[in-house]
């Protein structure tokens, strides 16, 4: 054993499990290139004397070889359409143009190799980054040659690259371990069964230094227990994308926000990542000269061209002839910045210099080498027929792909736990629904049913259909839009496919909005006091369960065509107002405008109420009238004094321009609405899903 850190990660974890033992383990010789697991024996003394015989699962350490590649791109030049932009109060009008982001850009970078992408804010590494990735460039008009061992691959590259991009993006519900394992069980190579892929999440945890966070939650958990540290959500990262193994990694600012151990740690990670033949390659702002120097080689921008491309030796003599040298006790990343940046109010100047420096380097060895480098991989691709390992990984992609089935079966699993664990939004949400039925109970407390009575009881019955439609409706667009980018990302990376994601995250809900939506029913319905009777209740609930599902399949179309919770909580209101007018208590449904007749087919409000409404009436033969005290000489009251507008229930459906006749056509509008509403979110997560990934 080499590398007892690497060899026995999980031994750690049997001890702590087992403080008061010696533990003795038998450990065979492992072979570090294979993939695996391997059971081994181990006994562990207790101090009753027992000797109880345990099994320990031994891994095979995570950062495992690799088959080397190479990534070669030669004169990539990318730019941007900027359209047009028209003059307003009389300012200049500035003509569409063509902008220059990467020019001539080439590079290599050998199996094993650390590599830092460096340079001014704007310089293009992101730009660089993305197209090599192949991600992000649908607003790009790019050209230039990209290759794998000589090999063209194009859209391929995704298969077999990992992107760890800056913005760590996780359901904050989840453990690290519950993170890890259901990557692993959706996203690891087919061949690997269940137990195989458990076991390589725990090797995961350990060489990544997760073990000690493994159980806690990524996110806050509320009651003051705080999330993961920023240190361990980038480990978490590229423990994610470690469980594949594979041979090429991209990292956006890996070291962003973290403190100078925490980053120092990370980049110790990738080194040792890299030294298994891994090509990693970092864009990195500001490294201390310590976290500087882990880097094999750097890869200088400026101004969208190549400034300087090669070891931290060959960089510094480069600067040193050109009479940039850095100085004593300097740190040479900051030195590079700063003379490759564009300063303000000197910006000719620097555009000429750094010019010269980028022109300067194209003499050098080190451009010649890549040059070389670069010609030496095509031309050993073109004299081979293919490369039967660089197949075998482009093969390899899509064994990744997960069934349906697997996927529905662990997305529900992570949906439920979203949905369930949250016990503090969980506990809201339900003091909320109790607290306003309570408070629109006490309101309509038991009214009686007299002519003053009726307005009421009506006006409770529309307060039942809006906040159970507000309220729903709002949950989602506060929520779904902040999972929408975790999906999209992970969509993007071939997780699982948009109708199983869908799916499984709209049954996940339903036992929380059923539970509410009939809380909130049955409290209000018996408050107020509305029809006594076991059917017309049960009528009321399954009624409202339909407003509260239609209300958020709105809500899903809403949040899924805006993409953010700003943008829906901005649009969702002025949607709902005019659905909510002509739900037949603000306007008569017989004074409907004639050009507004449409929207009445949209009004959930309109198709509940009139159900609820014949749900209520139908049953009152009779509506006691006031006592009229008569003149003495008459004996029935004129119809012009009688106060008694309804004398039945049928009355106030008449007044109300509602008909007992409608309510099959109203549930099966109710039915229509909900599919339609689903079909189109569901079309319009397609769409975002799709033009994500372009
Ligand atoms: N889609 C785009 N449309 C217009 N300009 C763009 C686009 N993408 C990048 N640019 C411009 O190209 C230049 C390089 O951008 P890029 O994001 O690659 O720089 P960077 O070196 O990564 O900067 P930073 O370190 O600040 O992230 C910038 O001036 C940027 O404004």
């Amino acid at each position: 054993m080499d590398d007892p850190g690497e060899k026995t990660p999980l031994l750690q974890s049997h001890k702590s499990v087992t403080a008061d033992d010696a533990l003795h383990v038998t450990v065979t010789d492992v072979d570090e290139n294979q993939v695996g697991v391997e059971h081994v024996d181990g006994r562990v003394h207790s101090s009753n004397g027992g000797i109880p015989t345990i099994r320990i699962e031994r891994y095979y350490s995570v950062i495992e070889k690799t088959y080397p590649v190479a990534l070669s791109w030669r004169n990539v030049n990318v730019s941007v359409k900027i359209p047009a932009k028209k003059s307003f109060c009389g300012g200049e009008s500035i003509p569409a143009r063509e902008k220059h982001i990467l020019t001539d850009v080439s590079g290599v970078v050998q199996p094993g190799t650390l590599v830092a992408i460096m340079g001014a804010s704007g310089a293009g590494k992101s730009t660089l980054l993305n197209i090599l990735t192949n991600r992000n460039i649908k607003n790009y008009i790019y050209t230039g040659d990209i290759r794998i061992n000589g090999w063209h691959i194009g859209q391929c590259i995704k298969g077999i690259s990992a992107y760890v991009q800056q913005d760590d993006l996780f359901i904050g519900t989840l453990t690290v371990r519950e993170q890890l394992q259901f990557r692993a069980l959706l996203r690891m190579d087919k061949r690997l069964d269940r137990s195989a892929r458990l076991s390589r999440v725990e090797a995961v945890i350990t060489e990544m230094g997760l073990i000690g966070c493994a159980n806690n939650r990524i996110g806050d958990a509320g009651g003051g227990k705080k999330g993961i540290s920023g240190g361990e959500r980038k480990r978490l990262s590229f423990a994610s994308e470690a469980l594949t193994n594979p041979p090429i990694f991209f990292c956006d600012e890996p070291t962003s926000g973290l403190d100078t151990f925490m980053a120092q740690s990370i980049v110790s990670t990738l080194q040792k990542m890299a030294s298994k033949g891994r090509v990693i390659l970092c864009t990195i702002h500001q490294p201390s000269s310590e976290l500087f120097s882990m880097f094999d080689q750097i890869l200088l921008m400026a101004e969208g061209r190549t400034a300087f491309m090669g070891t931290q030796q060959a960089a510094m003599e480069f600067f040193q002839k050109l009479d940039y040298p850095c100085p004593t006790n300097y740190n040479p990343a900051d030195h590079y910045i700063l003379t490759l940046a564009i300063v303000p109010g000197r910006e000719e100047e620097c555009r000429e210099n750094t010019l010269a420096i980028c022109n300067k380097f194209k003499e050098t060895e080190e451009c010649v080498k890549i040059t070389r480098q670069t010609q030496e991989l095509t031309e050993t691709a073109r004299h081979s027929n293919s490369d039967p390992l660089l197949n075998d990984l482009l093969a390899g992609d899509s064994r990744y792909d997960s069934s349906w089935l697997v996927q529905f079966r662990y997305l529900f699993w992570r949906s439920w736990i979203t949905t369930f664990r949250d016990v503090i939004l969980f506990r809201v949400r339900i003091l909320q629904t109790l607290t306003l039925a309570i408070v629109l109970g006490l309101v309509y407390l038991q009214t009686t049913v007299d002519q003053k009575g009726i307005m009421s009881i009506n006006g409770a019955i529309f307060l039942l259909i809006t906040n159970t439609s507000f309220s729903n409706m709002f949950a989602v667009v506060n929520s779904f839009p902040l999972e929408l980018a975790i999906f999209l990302r992970e969509y993007g990376t071939g997780l699982y496919r948009v109708d199983s994601y869908y799916l499984t995250k709209t049954l996940s809900e339903v036992p929380l909005f059923v539970v509410i939506s009939i809380i909130f029913t049955t409290l209000t319905y018996w408050m107020v006091g509305l029809y006594n009777s076991w059917d017309a209740y049960l009528i009321a609930v399954g009624i409202l369960l339909l407003v509260a599902n239609v209300a958020i399949s709105l809500a899903y179309l809403i949040s899924t065509i805006c993409g953010s919770v700003t943008l829906s909580l901005a649009i969702a209101p002025p949607l709902l107002i005019p659905i909510m007018l002509f739900g037949g208590i603000f306007v008569n449904n017989g004074n409907v405008p004639v050009y507004f007749v449409w929207l009445e087919y949209l009004s959930w409000f309109k198709f509940a109420n009139e159900v609820l409404m014949v749900n209520q009436w139908r049953n009152f033969d009779h509506i006691p009238c006031p006592n009229i005290t008569l003149p003495l000489n008459m004996t029935t009251p004129p119809s012009s004094a009688s106060p008694c507008l309804f004398r039945t229930g049928t009355d106030v459906l008449e007044y109300t321009s509602f008909s007992e006749d409608n309510i099959y056509l109203d549930i099966g509008l109710l039915v229509a609405l909900q599919v339609g509403f689903r079909i189109l979110s569901i079309i319009a997560l397609y769409v975002r899903a799709r033009r994500s990934k372009e």
